[in-house]
């Protein structure tokens, strides 16, 4: 799943969705390793990833790369970036990384101390470990103890089309784990939805017919589902949108930029698949209220 992810993506920059200039260093195609294939993605996926607003840590995903770069002296940069995955997705990446001039130096290069094994890297601040999810202790102890994270400071989770392939009491032992050790976190999560309708039965029998059973898929019911999810892990506040909502509310020309990439066929279907997708957000703390949250970004600006 990791590859046709990593051949999307890729397929979206080349058009000109968005850019990343380190994902052809880590899909296949481009000199890089994950596989996936060439084949071309239908403009409503690519549309899809270009509306994520946050590229998530796992798998060959380049998020830390390209703030690295687009940002390098922005003193909002996170002091830890962790990219957790199963073992051999971060062997593959460890690999990645260190042999490719491009990608070491986005993550420092000369000018940080890289140690790293066959299954992990660490260079602070960027660090790649092995992690099952479905063992959320052992995922907060290889935090703690090899990336060296302190879950007194505030923390976000990222995760992308991960947790609906564990199945639903692992996802929420992890939730309620994150939940519970890390009190000052927030976090931002991206999959799935409405998968109990018509729309969402094809989606899943298109997954299974690809050989890929969407373990979590009952905690993508409804919206509801997913927030109680969240809710009942522990965490005090969370809030979820379809991506129908937020591609809606994304500014228009830059809609009207992509839009202008690749025409589509009807745009009924790409709404539906949009509605099929959400953002997911949940905090340690309950969310202010509107006017005190002016208050706030007052008091900052
Ligand atoms: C569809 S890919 C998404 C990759 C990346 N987040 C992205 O969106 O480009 C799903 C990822 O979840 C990871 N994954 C699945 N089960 C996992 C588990 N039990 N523990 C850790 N990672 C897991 C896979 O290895 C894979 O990298």
């Amino acid at each position: 799943t990791n590859d046709d992810a990593a051949a999307s993506k890729r397929h979206a920059v080349r058009l000109g969705y968005y850019e990343d200039p380190f994902i052809t260093a880590v899909s296949r195609g481009g000199g890089g390793f994950a596989g996936g294939g060439d084949a071309s993605k239908p403009p409503e996926i690519s549309r899809g990833y270009w509306a994520r607003v946050v590229n998530l840590g796992a798998g060959s995903d380049t998020t830390y790369m390209c703030l690295c770069t687009s940002w390098p002296q922005a003193d909002w940069l996170p002091c830890k970036w962790v990219d957790a995955d199963l073992q051999d997705n971060t062997s593959r990446k460890v690999l990645q990384v260190t042999s490719n001039r491009q990608l070491l130096e986005a993550i420092g290069g000369d000018e940080v101390d890289i140690v790293h094994n066959r299954h992990e890297l660490h260079a602070d601040p960027y660090h790649i470990v092995p992690a099952d999810l479905r063992d959320p202790a052992a995922v907060v102890s290889t935090l703690r103890s090899s990336c060296g994270l302190d879950a007194d400071l505030p923390t976000i989770f990222l995760a992308e089309c991960v947790l609906v392939y564990l199945p639903v009491e692992s996802s929420e032992k992890l939730l309620a784990q994150l939940a519970n050790q890390f009190t000052k976190s927030a976090l931002l999560h991206y999959e799935q939805v409405n998968l109990s309708d018509r729309f969402g039965e094809v989606m899943l029998s298109n997954f299974r017919s690809r050989g890929c059973d969407l373990a979590g898929s009952a905690a993508c019911a409804s919206e509801d589902a997913q927030r109680q999810r969240l809710l009942r892990a522990g965490w005090p506040a969370a809030a979820v949108w379809t991506m129908r909502r937020v591609y809606a509310a994304l500014p228009q020309p830059a809609t009207a930029r992509v839009e202008r990439i690749e025409m589509l066929d009807e745009r009924e279907g790409f709404d539906q698949l949009l509605e099929h997708y959400c953002i997911a957000y949940a905090a340690s703390s309950p969310f202010p209220s509107e006017p005190d949250l002016a208050n706030r970004l007052a008091s900052v600006r």
